[in-house]
Formats: structure tokens, sequence, C-alpha cells
């Protein structure tokens, strides 16, 4: 039997990666050269630019990033064993020489245990410094072995320095998260996970998964990840294009509904009310009773004809298209098609010939006819109808406060010239789904759920009506005026009734002591979620009282610079300019999370933007500010604190909250 010797087990490990690499320089290189003849093999101009499209989207997806091992497990299965990595590598007689962590037979690399080895003997991860591979572990599953959550290379990956954008977890993927991420692309699945559970992971993993799996359909229809702000979105972005998913688009919900700018602001109370998810009622009850009954028959002169239709036939006309439940504007465009079928008929019966398409054309905007459709079933647009309900939002549902407290009281110039909030575009979003059907993707994952209203979950139902959705947050960390107390609500407005909430209850990102300071802020919360398990046992907390906060703070970050890794300070939004000022005239280059090309090691967090990011070192100043901004300021601090990878220090002088301090 041979010897099993570690450094030739490296060795030949080592080889096989740099031939990986040379397989997949020469698959590049392929692509490259037929992306630059796509135009002269392809027939025509559409099928060159499609070509060139689909090659140059290969050769992103080819690329080899010379930072991140291109495979970093292996699978003996029988006599043969197979790298897992982040994607195919064939070599030039298309052997596989690395297979895609998405491939059928990967799963076993993630799920494979002594219980169930899968045909399995041994598993192996591999540890890499800089894309260089430098040591692996063995778990040999058929000899009872099995590391679980203590295997060693994991436990380096989460205690990593976190520097940059997130990274993809492909090569540590849990058992409890692979689940969720190869689940169908049919089954819609809400994930309910503490801070650092992984959720944000999973969804991006899952994306890619499908793409991988259903690649043609998705690509006709589409993958959208919705996420809360800007800085949040950017903080992600690199995840799914390091996996090679470079069409996935991303958005937050306001810039799902953004089809015009915001140039209003509302009370709060307001914002609550257009938020409910009885405007949606409201809106649909004030645009369809916009609808007339004809009273009156259409005459239209045509040459030397006369033609006319009776306002019995038009009466059936519109309830017919009414009955048929379509949207607002294809009802208009069917009532308008049958009136001109009528008149095309009687125009047959008395000439004999069938009239061509200009004629038909004509009579469908011929004034007699429109203005029976107008009185009928009048134009409407999502703007115009938003301008209605605002100047006049009498309606049962709404007592005569809420009503007062969205009434317009001076009617706009036009309808263009409307300034609209930022609550009213998720107003004008709805009505414009009354009027016109949303273009559905094939899948959605929702980031931050918790805070979604229920007018704007209905317009991500809108946008997976056809599609599955992965719906990803923690009820603890509900920070809206509406977040949601049950995930139930939330589904029945995504119009996922049925979805199955799952949760995640491991945390990698926020060691232990940071976990039990934050949790004793659960109790005060008012929501039943399951508490995480800290996989981390590292990790420093500190709370220091401080007369003189900003030097305090000032201390913290110096103490914090000492150590590798990523600084934030997360202080109450007031307070971040202040702060910043303050740091950059001690000589400490600083940024805020939106400032995405910054170098500065050291971020000034707003509060209410913190949430779904990570730092090494946190430093939270004042909480009891924290609290006090915003009515669910004991959830925000909730999601401040959990904020930390490897060091949480809380500066104050007022007193801390009271929950936090109960034992
Ligand atoms: N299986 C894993 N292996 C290694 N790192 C992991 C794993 N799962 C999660 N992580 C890391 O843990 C950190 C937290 O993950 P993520 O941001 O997805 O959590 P989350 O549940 O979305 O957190 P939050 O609720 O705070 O937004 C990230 O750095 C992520 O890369």
């Amino acid at each position: 039997m041979p010897v099993f010797d570690l450094d030739t087990e490296l060795a030949a490990e080592r080889n096989h990666l740099r031939d990986s690499r040379a397989a997949l320089a020469r698959m590049r290189g392929r692509a490259e050269a037929l992306f630059s003849t796509g135009d002269k093999v392809a027939g025509d101009a559409y099928t060159a630019e499609q070509l060139g499209r689909h090659m140059a989207r290969r050769v992103l997806e080819l690329a080899d990033d010379p930072t991140t091992p291109l495979f970093f497990g292996r699978l003996d299965i029988e006599e043969s064993a197979y790298h897992v990595g982040r994607r195919h590598v064939t070599d030039d007689s298309g052997e596989p020489m690395v297979l895609d962590w998405r491939a059928p037979l990967s799963r076993s690399f993630y799920r494979a245990s002594v219980r169930d080895p899968q045909g399995v003997s041994t598993r192996r991860r591999f540890g890499f410094v800089k894309g260089e591979l430098t040591s692996f572990e063995d778990e040999h599953l058929d000899r009872g072995e099995e590391l679980g959550t203590s295997s060693r290379i994991l436990t380096a990956e989460i205690e990593r320095p976190r520097v940059g954008p997130m990274r993809d977890i492909v090569a540590t993927i849990q058992p409890e998260q692979d689940e969720l991420v190869r689940a169908d692309l049919a089954d819609s699945i809400c994930v309910q996970g503490a801070p650092g559970t992984g959720k944000t992971a999973v969804g991006l993993h899952r994306a890619a998964f499908l793409l991988y799996l259903h690649r043609e359909r998705l690509k006709r229809s589409g993958v959208l990840i919705v996420g809360p702000n800007a800085a949040f979105l950017s903080y992600i972005s690199a995840v799914l294009p390091a996996l090679g998913e470079v069409e996935v688009k991303q958005a937050t919900v306001d810039d799902l509904v953004g089809r015009t700018p915001v140039k209003a602001t509302d009370t709060d109370k307001a914002t609550n009310i257009k938020h409910d998810v009885r405007m949606a009622e409201v809106l649909r009850k004030a645009l369809w009773r916009r609808i007339g009954k004809p009273t009156e028959p259409i005459m239209v002169s045509d040459g030397s004809y006369r033609w006319r239709i009776d306002a019995e036939p038009l009466r059936r006309i519109v309830d017919e298209a009414r009955r048929e439940g379509l949207p607002y504007q294809l009802g208009r465009e069917r009532v308008q098609a049958r009136v001109v079928g009528l008149l095309q008929r009687q125009s047959e019966y008395r000439t004999g010939n069938s009239p061509n398409e200009t004629w038909l054309r004509k009579m469908a905007r011929i004034a007699p006819v429109k203005e029976f459709l107008d009185r009928a079933w009048p134009a409407v647009t999502p703007e115009s109808l938003v301008v209605e309900v605002l100047l006049d939002p009498t309606d049962d549902l709404l007592t005569a406060e809420e009503q007062e407290a969205i009434r317009w009281t001076r009617a706009p110039k036009t309808v263009k010239s409307a300034k609209f909030s930022a609550a009213d575009l998720v107003l004008i979003d709805e009505a414009a789904g009354l009027l016109e059907r949303e273009t559905s993707f094939g899948h959605v994952v929702v980031d931050e759920a918790q805070d979604l209203s229920p007018m704007q979950a209905r317009a991500i139902a809108r946008r997976s009506e056809h599609g599955s959705i992965t719906l990803l947050g923690d009820l603890a960390q509900g920070t809206a005026p509406w977040a949601a107390a049950d995930w139930r609500d939330t589904l029945a407005h995504l119009g996922k009734p049925d979805a199955a909430v799952v949760p995640l209850t491991i945390g990698f990102r926020v060691p232990a002591v940071v976990v039990e300071l934050a949790n004793r802020l659960l109790g005060a919360l008012d929501v039943s979620v399951p508490a995480a398990v800290s996989l981390r046992r590292d990790g420093d907390l500190s709370i220091v009282a401080a007369d003189d906060l900003d030097a305090a703070t000032l201390v913290e970050v110096t103490a914090a610079l000492e150590h590798e890794g990523s600084v934030a300070v997360i202080a109450a939004d007031t307070a971040v300019a202040r702060l910043r000022a303050h740091l950059t005239a001690a000589g400490i280059e600083n940024a805020t999370p939106d400032d995405v090309d910054s170098e500065a090691r050291v971020t000034v967090v707003p509060a209410t933007v913190a949430k779904g990011l990570e730092y090494d070192h946190v430093v939270v100043h004042e909480p009891a500010d924290i609290v006090a901004a915003e009515a669910r300021g004991l959830n925000r601090l909730y999601v401040v604190l959990t904020r930390a990878v490897s060091r949480l220090s809380v500066v104050h002088r007022k007193p801390l909250p009271e929950a936090l301090t109960a034992a």
C-alpha cells in the first residue's frame, strides 16, 4: 500500500491547480477568438449581435481571479477524484478537471455526512492564501470521520478579516444553507435568520444556482435582487460576478417604483397610511368608478354611409369587458376593438367587402368612438389616478382623520407638474399595476424583507407573479414603522402565502460575546424569533463610559486601526457629519458606506444605513441617541450591535438603554 505523504499529495494538488488554470486560460482564449470572429461566422447582423453578446458574457464568465482558488474541494467517489470549484473547467478533450459547485455531483461536497455518505469516501477541503494552495483537510467519511463546523478551514474562512465588498461562500456553504441554495426554482421560500446567519449569502448563491440550472428560462425572464439601499447593493455587488453571473438586476424597492422623481415629503402619518394595504383597494375602487354606463348610441358617418350602434349593445360590451377582470388599459382596448368590430360587421353587410387595416384604424380613432370611450372607459395614467385620489381621498376604508392626513389641498396645474413623495411613487406603481400587467421576473430575491410595507410587497408581487421568490429577513431587525411581526402577512402581500418559512440559526459573523449582548435586547423587541448560536468563540467586547464621547470614539478607532480589517463607527444619523470632521481633524481618513471607491479603512455609518453591512471592528457611538432617533430605535440598536465581525466597542455618555443592561 502506498504511503500517504502530505507533501507529495499537496504537490500533486498544486499541479492539478496549475493544469486547471492553464485549461481555463485556453477555454477563455477560445471564447475570445470566437468573440472577435463572431460577426464573420454569423449569417446576419442580428445573429452576430446575439452571438457577440453571448460570447462577451462567456468571456467574462471564464475570467480567472488569481486571488481566489479555482477549486476548493475534492470528492473521492469510488476510484475517481472530482475537484469542486467555482466553474466547470475541462481539458482539451472535454474531460472535466474542475466541477462547477452547482453541478449535481458537487452537491455531495456540501451534504455528504457519515450518516449519509452519498458514495463519498473522502471529502477534502483546501486552504489557500491569495490563490495559492497551502493546505488541505480530509474527512474520511467511510471511516466515520466528520468535522462539521469544527473544520479548521471553515473556521479560518469565517474568521478572516473583512476588507472591501462581500465575498462568495462557495467553499464553505453549510448543509442547512445548501438545502436553501439548491431548492427548486418553483419553490418560494422565506428565510428567518438572526444577524450573520448567512441569509444574504444564501440568497445570492441561490440566484447563482438557479441561473446555472435554468439558464435559458431565466435568461428570458430574468433574476432580480432587491436590497434595502444603494450602499448595501454595492456591498453585495461583487458576489454574483465572482460566481460567473453577470446579468442579474439589483435594485432597491425605490428603484423599482421610481418612474418619476421624488419632489415632496410626507408627514410620518401620511407615509404610514400610503403604505397601508387599504390604499390598494382605495385606488382600485377609484379607478373602476370611472367606468360609465353607456346611455347614447354611437353614430358614425363614413363617406356616404352612416353606422349606428345602440346604447344596449354598448352597455353589453362594457359589462362584458369588466367581467373579464383584465387590467384597466387592456379592458379599454378590448372595448374599443369590439366597437370597431361591430362597425366592421355593419360595413361588411352593407358593402359586401371586408374593410382594410387603414379603415379599422380610422374607425378606432374616429371622434364618435373616441368620445364614447372617453365617457364609458376613460383613459387614465397611473399618475392621474393617484392625483385624483389624493385630491379626494373620500373612501369608507379610511377614517375621516386618515383622509385628511393624505389629502392634497391644492390641485397641481397639470398632472405632469404634480410633486410626488416617495410613498406616492408606491401608489403610482400600484395604479400602474391596475392599468397594465408588469413583466414578471423568473426569480426574485428580497433581502431585509422584514421592512417591506404591504404596498411595497405588492410592488414586488407584481414583478414575481409568474416566478418564485426567496425572501430573506429577520423580524427582530425590523425598523420600518410597518415592519412585519409575522412572515405570513408579508408572504400574503407578496402573493406567495404558502411559501415555507425556514429558520437559519448558526451565526457566522458576530462573535459569541457580542451576540450575548445584542440578545439582551430581544426580549424588548416584541417578536418571536429563534436566537442565533454563534460559531465564533473569538472576538472582543468593550463598553466605555466617557464624558467626552468624540474623544473616546477617536481612542477606540485608533486602537482598532492597530489590527487588520475594516473599522466602522456607527452613530445616530445626526452625529455622522460631526464625527467625520472630528476624525478627519485627527488625521484619520474616513468615508461613508456609499463612497464605494474610497480607500479609507474607517467608515462612518449612519445607524439607518448599517443594515446588512459588516465590519471587523465596530465602534457604536451613544446607543441612547440611536434608540431615541426613531420609533423602533431598539430594533435599530439591535441591527447596529450585530455588525461586528471581531470586536465591538460601545462608547456612551448617556445611560445605556435599560434592556441592554438587564442581565
Ligand atoms: N457558510 C459560510 N461560510 C463562511 N462564511 C459565511 C457562511 N455563511 C455566512 N458567512 C459569512 O457570514 C457573514 C454574514 O453573512 P450574511 O451577511 O449573509 O448574513 P445575514 O444573515 O444576511 O446577516 P444580517 O441579518 O445581519 O443582514 C458574511 O461575511 C458571510 O460571508
